[in-house]
């Protein structure tokens, strides 16, 4: 298959509007170009692919019927709205993607009036559109709202307060149930497995028919006829999860025939009240080498498209963060019988695929339920497992009541392994573990490690594993400074820092990630560097001590300056009385957009040349005066 032009029908294509001219006949050659066109470009840029191959007829059907952008479309986690952007004025752009000042990698606002809802993390969906529903309904328009969502997404408790809602409400609201039967791995759970029947055999085509029934417009007393008939078949007839929520089950359909998907939708645009459509599809469809393996699929580097192989070269080298935790919890699982790991659906990003293979009756993939995920290990924490919480420091928001409530209040002995601690890249503000240090730090009994290197993480992470209290270690996105991990399960002392270099009059004090070119720039000023270690608790003594030896401390982390570490040092001295010039280093107070990791860090002043650039400024400053958001005097 040619990865490349001629696109005679989509170059056609500028917006929905010229999509909305096309005879229907030519909506399935224009799917195979609109499919071809985002495997060449994803290849040359990397992003996430499976998830739009499979959504490449939903998404020219959704455009062909519905009136957009007035009506609504809003996309779940929006990991699978490439085709979107593509037909949505947007396809010359598509070679900037997730690349810095480019197309983002999900829905945004701010990029196009398309984008309805700006997305990132999943099962915000329904809950967005109902409140559009409810817009709409305010101020008297005729606008429909539909919502498509994935069986992944569809775990979350938040989709099912949205559905409960909605149902009752009787919102104007279609939602798309995109199953694939897959989440970025193979999706879990009983709803997955309820899903499953409700596409097995004898019932697939018995609700096919169902779905017809419902396409026609009922008047009300034959839909209440029709929906007590279905009530007594509730037993039998799966749909009725749905309905019994207030929501009307069509399907399931096929989600790649992309004309009977046009007439479905016809006909469910003119019906009223919450519709469930139920579509089945395939992640990676049309592209062998994703449908083989969507798991490998769902986000990739730039590859050959011919080959479906690696063309960015991986670089070998040095174990990323994820790889040493990975390796680190298979060390501790062997020696420690009583450890238990939990990931809210990220088994391959979070480093478990070893894990799960090796001990499977101790893996804990629970969907995308972070919030469950967290409670889940409180509970196995009171009986006397040793539960290792894998999350992403951008999904742990989710679970903040629950790390407060269930955890920490409870001093509960959980450890949380917090990836993607700081700027991820190319993912952008949605998934920047941007807040951990500001939101895990004012949380009593916990203890908060940053590992400055991966031999350091190791060791902080059998810390946290041996810790009465829970206690959490946040780490960054991919590689670290390269030191070699020992293969031991020792532990560090908590709450000690360590010097790592005498100096003159400036003391560098530097959290995680930020050591390593806190270490470069004091070559220059001569300036003494502490590696912090902890934010809870900090080292106060070494703090009172190396302040007192100092004129002038600056604080480093990759976490916002507001309320993190730098804040808690700057609490410290004041709290012991002491005064000095503290120039505070770290992400400012706005959302920070994407690019690769090293371009953001740049961006913000966090390499080596930014920090060393800050440092003399502020130093020349007589008054101590510069931008209020890093600088404290
Ligand atoms: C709150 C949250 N947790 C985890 C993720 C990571 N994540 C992104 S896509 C995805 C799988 C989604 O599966 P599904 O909704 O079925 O979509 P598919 O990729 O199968 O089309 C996961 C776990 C996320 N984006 N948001
Ligand atoms: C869409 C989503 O939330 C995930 O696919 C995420 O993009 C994975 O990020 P990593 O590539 O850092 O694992
Ligand atoms: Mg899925």
């Amino acid at each position: 298959m040619p990865y490349s032009k001629p696109y005679p029908l989509l170059e056609r294509i500028d917006s929905p509007a010229d999509l909305r001219q096309l005879p229907e006949s030519e909506l399935a050659p224009l799917a195979d170009e609109l499919r071809r066109f985002l495997i060449a470009s994803v290849s040359k840029t990397g992003g996430h692919l499976a998830a739009g191959l499979g959504t490449v007829e939903l998404t020219l059907a959704l455009h062909y019927v519905y009136n957009t952008p007035d009506d609504r479309l809003v996309w779940d986690v929006g990991h699978q709205s490439y085709p979107h952007k593509i037909l949505t004025g947007r396809r010359e752009r598509m070679a900037s993607l997730r690349q810095r000042h480019g197309l983002a990698g999900f829905p945004k606002r701010d990029e196009s009036p398309y984008d309805s809802f700006g997305v990132g993390h999943s099962s915000t969906s329904i809950s967005a559109a109902t409140g559009m529903a409810i817009a709409a309904a305010h101020s008297g328009s005729d606008r429909r709202v539909v919502a498509i969502i994935g069986d992944g997404a569809m775990t979350a408790g938040q989709a099912f307060e949205a559905l409960n809602h909605a149902g009752d409400l009787g919102a104007n609201l279609l939602v798309i149930l995109n199953d694939n039967d897959m989440s970025i791995s193979p999706n879990v759970g009983a709803l997955s497995n309820y899903f499953a029947r409700l596409l097995s055999g004898r019932m697939y085509s018995s609700m096919r028919e169902g779905g017809k029934k419902v396409l026609r417009n009922l008047p009300p007393v034959a839909e209440l006829a029709r929906r007590a008939e279905e009530h007594m078949k509730g037993m039998v007839v799966p749909g009725t999860l749905f309905e019994e929520m207030g929501f009307n089950y069509i399907g399931p359909v096929d989600g790649h025939d992309v004309t009977g998907l046009v007439k479905t939708l016809h006909n469910v645009r003119a019906l009223k009240g919450p519709q469930l459509l139920h579509i089945v599809t395939r992640k990676g469809k049309g592209y062998s080498p994703a449908e083989d393996n969507p798991c490998a699929y769902h986000g990739v580097g730039k590859f050959d498209p011919h080959t479906g192989t690696d063309a960015g070269g991986g670089k070998p080298g040095a174990p990323t963060y994820t790889q040493v935790f990975g390796d680190w919890l298979c060390d501790m699982a062997a020696a420690d019988p009583e450890l238990v790991a939990i990931t809210p659906a990220m088994r391959e990003g979070s480093g478990l695929v070893e894990f799960s293979e090796r001990f499977p009756q101790r893996y804990f993939d629970v969907g995308i339920a972070e919030q469950h995920a967290v409670t889940l290990a409180g509970g196995m924490a009171c009986d006397g497992l040793h539960p290792v919480v894998a999350i992403y420091s951008t999904f742990l928001q989710r679970a903040y009541d629950q790390t407060i409530h269930d955890i920490a209040l409870q001093n509960l002995p959980v450890t949380f392994a917090i990836d993607r601690a700081g700027l991820v890249g190319p993912d952008g503000p949605t998934h920047a573990g941007a807040f951990d240090l500001s939101y895990l730090r004012c949380i009593p009994n916990l203890v908060v490690m940053t590992p400055a290197d991966e031999a350091e993480c190791r060791r902080m992470l059998s810390t946290a594993h041996r810790h009465a209290g829970p206690a959490a270690v946040r780490y960054p996105r991919g590689r670290g400074p390269g030191l070699a991990v020992e293969p031991d399960l020792d532990t560090l002392p908590i709450g000690r820092a360590e010097s790592r270099r005498e100096g003159g009059r400036i003391a560098l004090l530097a959290f995680g990630s930020l050591l390593a070119p806190a270490l470069e720039v004091a070559e220059q000023l001569d300036a003494t560097v502490i590696n912090m270690r902890f934010v809870k608790p900090l080292d106060e003594a070494l703090l009172r001590e190396v302040a007192s030896r100092h004129e002038r401390l600056v604080t480093l982390e990759e976490n916002a300056v507001a309320g993190g570490a730098g804040a808690a040092v700057l609490e410290c001295l004041q709290a012991n009385g002491v005064q000095r010039p503290l120039l505070q280093l770290g992400l400012p107070d706005r959302f920070v957009e994407h690019g690769t990791r090293e371009e953001l860090l740049a961006e913000c002043g966090l390499d080596a040349a930014g920090i060393l650039e800050a440092i003399n400024r502020w130093q020349a400053d007589e008054n101590c005066a510069g931008r209020a958001d890093r600088l404290v005097c």
